[in-house]
């Protein structure tokens, strides 16, 4: 598998998907006195990925928390899957936080394992599949390095690599690469976007990175500040570009990226064509105009 190949030319919200992924209706979440999110509505149609972007403390872990089963809303309805109970929101969702947390006395190998093992997969077992994975990964050779011997590009992979193989449907990231310094971030967004693109899954990403949104994401979603609603919603459709610089320098990713811009710092931008979910649907969210 390539690890970058063609970049760009996503199939837009719409392409066809027709089962339900995760929707939240209504969604309100307050802790004590906080009102973290109020009234979200969302949808991320099955294989689909969006992108969640809003100003810090507006509630995008919240939500992930929520789509996870680790949370429960005060009001409104999760619906991930098909399930809306919370045991049944956990057993189809992994979670790959912003920090690695890999264990540092395993090596690479073993803790790509983990959640194999934990899923009653014996050790040898649980390896054995593992390690065929890591050449595609980008880490051939460093089966047996301990975290500390590996960069922090690399130990995201490893962890990404530890999600992905737990054998979930759904992939919540939340700031996977917020550590990163910038140029091992782009390396890492280059590769996740082609390891999605070579093996499909339900994606919702939280970023803090607009350009990162728009590279990983097929829709993007703005919220605003914290209570956390949805402000407005985008596809993500960019023409094909033989590299990553050339699509960052298309008119129609530097437009997408102004209005998403825009959105998140609540000022005007040119009007947005209404966009809908792979349902056929309108997607329930209000869209930035202006
Ligand atoms: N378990 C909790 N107990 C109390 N308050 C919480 C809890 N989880 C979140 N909050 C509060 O809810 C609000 C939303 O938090 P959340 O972490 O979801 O925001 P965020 O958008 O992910 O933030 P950041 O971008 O800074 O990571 C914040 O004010 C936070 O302090």
């Amino acid at each position: 598998m390539p690890l970058v190949g063609c970049i760009g030319q996503r199939g837009v919200v719409g392409g066809g998907v027709t089962e339900a992924g995760i929707r939240l209706t209504g969604v309100t979440r307050s802790y004590g006195d906080v009102l973290a999110v109020e009234g979200v509505d969302l949808a991320v149609p099955r294989g689909r990925r969006l992108a969640v972007v809003g100003p810090s403390g507006c509630g995008k872990s919240t939500i992930l928390g929520l789509m996870s089963g680790l949370d429960e809303p005060d009001q409104g309805v999760v619906d991930v899957l098909g399930a809306t109970d919370q045991a049944a929101r956990l057993a189809r969702c992994a979670w790959m936080p912003q920090r690695d947390l890999l264990l540092p006395w395993r090596s690479a190998l073993a803790n790509a394992a983990v959640s194999l093992e934990n899923r009653g997969i014996s050790r040898r077992e649980a390896r054995a599949v593992v390690r065929p994975l890591f050449a595609r990964f980008g880490l051939a050779g460093f089966e047996e390095h301990r975290p500390r011997q590996l960069s922090g590009g690399m130990r995201q992979r490893v962890a990404f690599l530890r999600t992905f193989v737990a054998g979930k449907e759904v992939l919540l990231l939340d700031e996977p690469f917020g550590a990163l310094d910038a140029i091992t971030r782009a390396e890492a967004q280059d590769w996740l976007r082609a390891a999605l693109e070579a093996e499909p899954r339900t994606v919702v990403l939280v970023t803090h990175d607009v350009e990162e949104a728009l590279l990983l994401g097929h829709e993007i979603v703005v919220l605003t500040g914290r209570p956390g609603k949805v402000a407005a919603s985008y596809a993500v459709d960019l023409p094909a570009a033989a590299t990553r610089r050339e699509l960052l320098a298309t008119p129609e990713f530097i437009q997408l990226r102004d209005k998403v811009l825009a959105a998140l710092e609540q000022r005007p931008s040119a009007p947005v064509a209404a966009v809908k979910s792979a349902d056929g649907s309108p997607n329930p969210v209000r869209r930035a105009e202006g």
